[in-house]
């Protein structure tokens, strides 16, 4: 059953018997390149609502200009339409500016928004101060106490406020799609800044808003904003009237245990591309590892929107391993169709239709050795003959069949040459293999045969480059 909002839109829910349509959103901030642990999230957002016809946007949190850039935004694009998603509607946060300030507004009105004039320095120092008397270090609302005097006299010294949301220091809870029942006890947390002093936004604010604005019924991170989630639920009830569902995946790590971070440039999407990875392989795996499912290839992401269940998610953190990676890449490759390559296979230049793919994809570790393959099949290429088996090859020239080159033209030959040269085993099969492609092992040769070609098998097993 779709997991509906807890409280429900009452725009959505008013004249629905079943659940609407969910709207998802994945909210990466442009300050780095995607890593396999936001490709998670990426992937259980748009594929959960591709699952219930719902609607997925990416939405850009780039109101921290400093650090945000078109470049990364731009990446992130490439990165998500790498991994086959397509988002239903592109958001920027830094062109909702006024969204959030009526948000402000009204928080303001609400008496939800308080003015604090403490610098960093102060505010660590107070922190400090907290913990040696072995208290938590949440901020004291000394700003709550201020009088009306007091705040002219702090600006007139040329302080200016950021703005904390007043939290109602209560059990916050909600039923997680991932974590089942989770509570948050705000009045163990620090009042939030939502505006800092030169009046940017916090994405604790922004992202409330958004949501809200966007309808999104279902929430899904990773679980680094589980208590996020606790304030945030504050400030949506103050906002709005419904609160949407949350669901708190594990967090991808690195084998040695050690976090990923967009900013470090760990496991890279764009780098994983650049070494060859299939993106449904770090798809399947992005999505499937540390999760009660076992990782395996799928020949599409609809296959893997089909085992996406917040229920079979562990709680445990999960490690990225780029070796198993690697040998999902290859396991991949072995179950692509044609279709699914053939524009990339003519992109390298290689030729030979299904038959070839189909001869050579168990053999690849990355789509890009199937340009190899080719050329062993396409030639020119200086076969190897020992001189023992220089006479053989030659025989086995002399037989190559007549007529059609067709899909038994290997067995049709084979079948004349055993007898004929008495061989059997390796010293019959090994010599034309090294002949035929110059290469120890490789794909069947009844596939390999058929696109080498009379002219060419022939040249090879008489020694000469073709
Ligand atoms: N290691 C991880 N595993 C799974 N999900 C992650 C991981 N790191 C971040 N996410 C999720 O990716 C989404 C986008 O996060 P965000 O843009 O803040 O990236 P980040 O990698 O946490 O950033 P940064 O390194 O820039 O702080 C969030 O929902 C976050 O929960």
């Amino acid at each position: 059953m779709l997991p509906s909002p807890n409280l429900g839109d009452k725009r959505v829910m008013s004249h629905a018997s079943s659940p609407p349509p969910p709207v998802l959103r994945f909210a990466p901030s442009p300050t780095g390149l995607l890593h396999v642990g936001n490709a998670r999230t990426a992937l259980y957002n748009a594929l959960f609502a591709r699952q219930w016809g719902g609607t997925f946007i990416l939405r850009y949190d780039d109101t921290d200009t400093a650090r945000s850039s078109d470049t990364f935004a731009e990446a992130i694009a490439e990165d998500v339409a790498w991994l086959g998603l397509a988002p239903d509607r592109v958001e920027h946060q830094s062109r909702r500016l006024g969204r959030y300030d009526e948000a402000v507004a009204r928080l303001k009105a609400l008496g939800r928004l308080y003015p604090a004039y403490e610098t960093e320095e102060e505010l660590e120092a107070k922190r400090q101060s907290r913990r040696r008397r072995g208290l938590p270090p949440v901020y004291d609302r000394a700003a709550l106490k201020l009088d009306a005097a007091a705040r002219p006299a702090l600006e007139a010294e040329g302080r200016r406020p950021h703005w904390r949301f007043r939290l109602d220091g209560r059990q916050v809870v909600w039923d997680d799609m991932v974590r089942g029942r989770q509570g948050v006890d705000t009045a163990t947390l620090s009042d939030p800044v939502l505006v800092r002093e030169d009046g940017s936004y916090l994405y604790t604010l922004t992202s409330v808003v958004d949501d809200i604005d966007m309808s999104v019924t279902h929430v899904v991170r990773g679980e680094d904003h589980v208590t996020n989630t606790g304030v945030q639920i504050e400030i949506i009830e103050a906002l709005s009237g419904w609160v949407p569902r949350f669901g708190h995946h594990n967090l991808l790590v690195l084998p040695s245990g050690e976090g990923l971070s967009k900013r470090l440039g760990h496991l890279s999407l764009r780098a994983l591309r650049e070494e060859g990875e299939e993106s449904l392989a770090v798809a399947a795996l992005a999505v499937l590892t540390g999760t009660s499912l076992a990782v395996e290839p799928v020949a599409s992401l609809e296959a893997l929107v089909a085992r996406i269940d917040f229920a079979k998610i562990s709680r445990a953190p999960a490690r990225f391993d780029p070796a198993e990676l690697s040998a999902l890449t290859a396991a991949t490759l072995l179950h692509l169709p044609f279709e699914a390559v053939a524009n990339r296979l003519a992109g390298f230049g290689v030729g030979g239709g299904e038959g070839f793919w189909l001869a050579v994809r168990g053999n690849l570790a990355r789509l890009a050795e199937a340009a190899d393959w080719w050329g062993v099949v396409e030639g020119p290429l200086s076969p190897v003959v020992a001189p023992d088996d220089a006479a053989f090859l030659a025989q086995a020239a002399a037989l190559l069949p007549e007529g059609a080159w067709d899909s038994d033209v290997y067995a049709r030959w084979i079948a004349a040459l055993k007898p004929a040269s008495g061989r059997a085993g390796r010293a019959l099969f090994h010599p034309l293999r090294l002949a035929l492609t110059g290469r120890e092992s490789g794909p069947e040769m009844k596939t390999l045969l058929p696109l080498i070609g009379r002219e060419r098998a022939s040249a090879r097993l008489r020694g000469e480059p073709g």
